[in-house]
Parts: structure tokens; C-alpha cells; sequence
């Protein structure tokens, strides 16, 4: 089984679409199957670390960690974690990083190879237009129902990011479930939002503006997907 873009996809038609707006999606981005396999997988077989803001600080926790704390503790974390978010600042969700010699599934392994492969690269060239992306930063990530990332771009000087992905991987997601891929103008006015569709690899220029909007207490599956950077420094 090897992962590569569908044979449907037609990059030529994806550079156009992107061209308009610098963002763009791509339906049916792998082979069904396969994608169906890489999201039991994920479901079944990453293991997560909760990732959240505090105090302006990044912190990333284990599962064990959290859920040993005593119950006065762990409400007084979250109550703090959406007190920034209620300002618009932090996240909360589940990641599992990526890289070259970090263990994963083999699956796991697999896509982040296709995200490097240098074809995969071409092809992401020809639809952003940037000549000098040279690797994907990877990470699965996992939205449990009061997970959220508030409004932020992605633009990194010193990974030198070009491209932001999203490679959805949640069968059936409902749109009411919230997780929405939520774009904003540069002065935080709402535009449109784009649901997790199942199979489709979201791109879109790191200067965009946008979130993941807060995911509803009745969604009844995790929001997973891989995603990352296409950039030009090295990993
Ligand atoms: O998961 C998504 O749809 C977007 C994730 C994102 O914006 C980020 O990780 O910076
Ligand atoms: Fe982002």
C-alpha cells in the first residue's frame, strides 16, 4: 500500500484555484481506502499529549500527567486555559509531533514521507507558486469536544513557512459539531469556514488568518487530521 495523491487529482487544476485567494482544498486527496485505514490508525493507535496555553507559556502534557492531578486542580487549569481563550489567546488539544526519526505507527510513518516526498513537494511548488519549499512539518492532532485554537497565522520566520495544510481525516464529520477551519480578514472579521471534510487536504497561504473553532460537547467523534507547514528550511 503506498500513499500518493488520488489519480483524480489534477495539480494544474489546483494551482488555479489557489491562485485567486492563495487557498484552496483538495477532495478526495488520497485513495479511500487508504485514507480510511490511516484514520482508524490514528484513532486506535497515536498516542496523544494535551497541548494548551498557559500564562502565555506552551505546555504540553500527557494524559497520565493531567488526569492524575487532583480533580480541584484540573478544573482550576481548565478554568484558567479558557479564561486566556475567552481573550482570544491559547489552544487545547491532543498533537502528537512528527519527525525523520520519531516513532509512530508505520501508517503514521508512511504519510509523513508522502507529505516530504519530493513529488509531493513539486506538486505543492506548482500550486503555491514557491520555488524554495523544501520539507512538511508534521503533526497529528486530535480535537476532543472542548478543544479549540483561537484566531492566529501561521507565518514562523525562522522554520521559514509557506503553506499551512490540513489533511482532514475524520469520516462523517458534522458541520454543527464545530471544528470548523474558521478564516478571518486581517482585522478579525469572519469570512467563511470550511468543515473538516473527510479526506480533503486543505492548503492555504500562512498569512491567512484563522481558527479552529471550539468543538461542541455533543460531537460525537474526535476531529482528527495531520497537519503542518510546507517550508523552506529544512526539518
Ligand atoms: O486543524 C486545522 O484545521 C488548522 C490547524 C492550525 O491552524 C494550526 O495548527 O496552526
Ligand atoms: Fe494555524
Amino acid at each position: 500500500m503506498t500513499i500518493q495523491f488520488n489519480s483524480s487529482v489534477n495539480i494544474a487544476n489546483v494551482a488555479k484555484q489557489y491562485k485567486s485567494d492563495k487557498r484552496t482544498r483538495i477532495l478526495e486527496v488520497l485513495d479511500d481506502e487508504i485514507a480510511a485505514k490511516l484514520a482508524v490508525d490514528i484513532h486506535d493507535n497515536v498516542p496523544f499529549e494535551t497541548a494548551y496555553v498557559l500564562d502565555g507559556e506552551y505546555k504540553s502534557s500527557t494524559y497520565e500527567e493531567l488526569h492524575k492531578l487532583p480533580q480541584e486542580q484540573l478544573n482550576n487549569l481548565m478554568h484558567r486555559i479558557y479564561g486566556e481563550a475567552s481573550k482570544g489567546i491559547g489552544f487545547y488539544y491532543g498533537r502528537h509531533v512528527l519527525s525523520p526519526d520519531k516513532d509512530s505507527t508505520s501508517l503514521v510513518k508512511q504519510a509523513f514521507e508522502f507529505l516530504n516526498a519530493p513529488s509531493t513537494l513539486d506538486a505543492i511548488k506548482k500550486i503555491s507558486g514557491f520555488d524554495d519549499i523544501v520539507a512538511a512539518s508534521a503533526q497529528v492532532t486530535r480535537y476532543y469536544p472542548g478543544n479549540f485554537l483561537t484566531r492566529h497565522n501561521d507565518v514562523h520566520d525562522t522554520e521559514q513557512r509557506r503553506v499551512a495544510y490540513v489533511l482532514n481525516l475524520t469520516p462523517e464529520w458534522h458541520p454543527d459539531w464545530g471544528g470548523l477551519l474558521q478564516f478571518y480578514q486581517q482585522d478579525g472579521t469572519p469570512r467563511d469556514a470550511w468543515a473538516p471534510t473527510f479526506n480533503s487536504l486543505t492548503l492555504f497561504d500562512v498569512n491567512h488568518v484563522h481558527a479552529v473553532t471550539y468543538v461542541a460537547p455533543y460531537a460525537r467523534k474526535p476531529r482528527l487530521s495531520i497537519t503542518g507547514w510546507f517550508r523552506a528550511k529544512p526539518l
